[in-house]
């Protein structure tokens, strides 16, 4: 490792602190790299790789230089959290943070950054050796040990919360947070729907992609990527054989047990992954009506309708404000068969994805996330035709935005009953963790 290898992760984390309002990660990686083209491909991988741990242990590797320096007591963690802001970390030496995020990498038994590992010096065996002494400590306190996994204080009461519906025991709670550690791997939905997930379509799938260079593994949910090529550079991908869907996601998608023929409003389309996932299952009979806030986002439903072959989609620009005008179709049949409501929210389900996302949430956006979901719900609901359903659905796991928002509705609407309603994801799988509700309409 030369010098500049060295100073690049010093220079790359004080360039990322100095944004007054910090972007998503990825893209602000993407617009750095362009500035240091000199950089080799590995290279941006290993300063990612580093950069990926830093947002999971920001706050961590603050508090353990707090406390080891005197500054701060494990007692008192959560007043300490509440005082506590990004901004802080502008007084802590960038080796000397790459220091603590390396230690906890080392801790967790993750993988670490050789532009970390190079970081390694005396100093760094002084932290080691005192973080060692005092890690038994930290952990018999759950708000310290929960932070020993990046979970910021203040969320604790969220997750317990979290927990005690769910009745996970100590066991599931730990893989739960746990699972923060690692970004879930990419999941894939092939286009042509195969219901059978180990049928022989999925694995002449999975062995061209591995002969391609990426390692696609097949497990019981469906097929998965865990690195290797660039997937979206496969002739698989090119060819439109399979969607880039996260587990959880798919499964939302799943609960709209739509048949051909049917007519489904997807109310919060985005770039469509649901409304291309229910339309696969709808062999081009019928209609998918996808609407959402943004029409940018609509543009790329319909590349992607097109690249599927998926002829029955249409869109609209629909901000949840008033009831949506019927199409004719939808119309004559007094509504929708179906309507999922795939709703803005918190995001926090993804944060093991994208764990810079965690630092911009806050409980006012929580809030206004809230009232945009009633919204939605109180629009979107006299489409369903009667006997037709109403699915919910967040990224998030929070109680106040899912089961909270159900039971809200449902005592408002006395004419829809809840069918199910499900957790879905980490801990239980390997992907994201998201919600669904079904509420069929009398
Ligand atoms: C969770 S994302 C949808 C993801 C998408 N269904 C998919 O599977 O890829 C929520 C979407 O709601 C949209 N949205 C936000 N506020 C909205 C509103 N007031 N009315 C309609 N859509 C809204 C956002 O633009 C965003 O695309």
């Amino acid at each position: 490792m030369s010098f500049n290898e060295k100073s690049h992760v010093n220079l790359l984390w004080r360039d990322w602190l100095k944004q007054a309002e910090k972007k998503p990660l990825d893209r602000w990686l993407k617009t750095w790299f362009k500035q240091n083209r000199h950089l080799s491909r590995s290279q941006k991988l290993d300063l990612s790789q580093a950069m990926f741990a830093a947002m999971r242990f920001l706050q961590t590797a603050s508090f353990l230089d707090a406390h080891f320096e005197n500054i701060q007591s494990e007692t008192d963690v959560e007043t300490w959290d509440k005082h506590w802001q990004i901004a802080d970390l502008a007084d802590l030496s960038s080796s000397r943070f790459w220091q603590w995020v390396n230690l906890l990498l080392e801790y967790h038994q993750l993988e670490q950054p050789d532009c970390l590992l190079n970081l390694q010096n005396q100093t760094y065996d002084e932290l080691k050796t005192w973080f060692e002494q005092q890690v038994g400590k930290l952990a018999k306190e759950p708000a310290a040990k929960a932070m020993l996994y990046g979970i910021r204080p203040q969320w604790q009461p969220l997750l317990t919360q979290r927990s005690i519906l769910n009745q996970w025991n100590d066991a599931e709670y730990q893989q739960f947070i746990a699972k923060q550690l690692v970004s879930p791997p990419l999941w894939l939905r092939l286009t042509q729907a195969s219901q059978d997930k180990m049928g022989d379509t999925v694995k002449r799938l999975s062995e061209a992609l591995n002969k391609q260079g990426v390692d696609a593994q097949l497990t019981e949910q469906g097929l998965c990527i865990n690195g290797g090529q660039d997937i979206t550079l496969t002739e698989n991908y090119k060819q439109g054989e399979f969607e880039i869907q996260d587990l959880a996601s798919q499964q939302i998608a799943e609960a709209v047990q739509v048949k051909p023929g049917q007519k489904i409003w997807d109310t919060c389309a985005g770039a469509g992954g649901k409304s291309l996932a229910i339309a696969a299952k709808m062999k081009n009979k019928g209609c998918v009506v996808a609407t959402d806030l943004h029409e940018y986002k609509l543009a790329e439903v319909k590349k992607r309708a097109k690249r599927a072959g998926y002829f029955n989609i249409r869109t609209f620009a629909w901000n949840g404000e008033k009831p949506l005008k019927l199409p004719k179709e939808a119309a004559q049949q007094k509504g929708f068969d179906w309507v999922l409501i795939d709703a803005p929210c918190t995001s926090a389900g993804t944060w093991r994805r994208n764990p810079d996302a965690k630092w911009r949430f806050n409980e006012s956006d929580t809030q206004q996330q809230l009232a945009i979901q009633q919204q939605i719900l109180n629009q979107a609901h006299y489409a369903v035709r009667a006997g037709g359903c109403l699915v919910y659905a967040t990224c998030s796991w929070q109680v106040s935005e899912n089961e909270a928002q159900v039971a809200d509705f449902l005592a408002k609407n006395k004419q829809f009953s809840l069918i199910k309603q499900q957790l879905l994801g980490a801990p239980y799988q390997n992907s994201d963790t998201m919600f669904v509700a079904v509420m069929q309409k009398a």
